[in-house]
């Protein structure tokens, strides 16, 4: 298992300003929305911020999945797409929510469904970034990102590990 040198750990007060800083930047297009569509089960979290902050309502899902085992992407397998009204909307004035994105794999699957939507992810490393409209911050490509929702409290090592000080 070959994990990234660098940890970006996100406590749950930064998600969510971080993911209200997403939904002022969308609200900055002044774009009426017809809908969100999440990409489970990261895209839940922020996509409950935004709908929250921007007064969307209809939230619909894709579920898919790819890093099955920590840290390693591997097989991507669509559980569920979204709804054919949407499917032959093609995406028009959908904004597709996600916590991040990575090699950008997930992003190019949801995109080719709904070609015309406005992707907003609130991470983004530089593999991903060209296949998004919207994000908040950048994270370098050797560094994983640790979400509240997969964390808990645990005893951190001092920075000088030497008993004499
Ligand atoms: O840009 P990529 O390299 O495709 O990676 C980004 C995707 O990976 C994670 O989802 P994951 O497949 O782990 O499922 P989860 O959301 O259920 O955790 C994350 O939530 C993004 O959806
Ligand atoms: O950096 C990451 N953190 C959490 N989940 C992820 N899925 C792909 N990349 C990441
Ligand atoms: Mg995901």
């Amino acid at each position: 298992m070959s994990l990234p040198d660098k940890a970006f750990p996100v406590s749950w007060d930064q998600f969510h300003r971080d993911a209200r800083a997403l939904a002022w930047r969308i609200a900055g297009s002044d774009k009426e929305w017809r809908g969100i569509v999440c990409i489970t089960r990261g895209g839940l979290v922020p996509a409950a911020i935004v709908s929250r902050e921007l007064n969307i309502r209809l939230i619909e899902t894709v579920c898919v999945a790819s890093y099955h085992d920590y840290a390693n992407q591997g097989k991507m397998s669509v559980i569920k797409e979204v709804n054919e009204e949407l499917l032959a909307s093609e995406g028009e004035d959908v904004l597709i929510v996600d916590d991040l994105t990575d090699t950008g794999k997930t992003a190019e699957v949801v995109r080719a469904m709904l070609p015309k939507a406005h992707f907003a992810t609130v991470y983004a490393k530089p593999k991903g970034r060209p296949l998004v409209d919207t994000f908040i911050t950048e994270v370098s490509q050797d560094t994983w990102i640790y979400f509240p929702w997969d964390m808990g409290f645990t005893y951190q090592e001092p920075i000088n590990k030497d008993p004499a000080g």
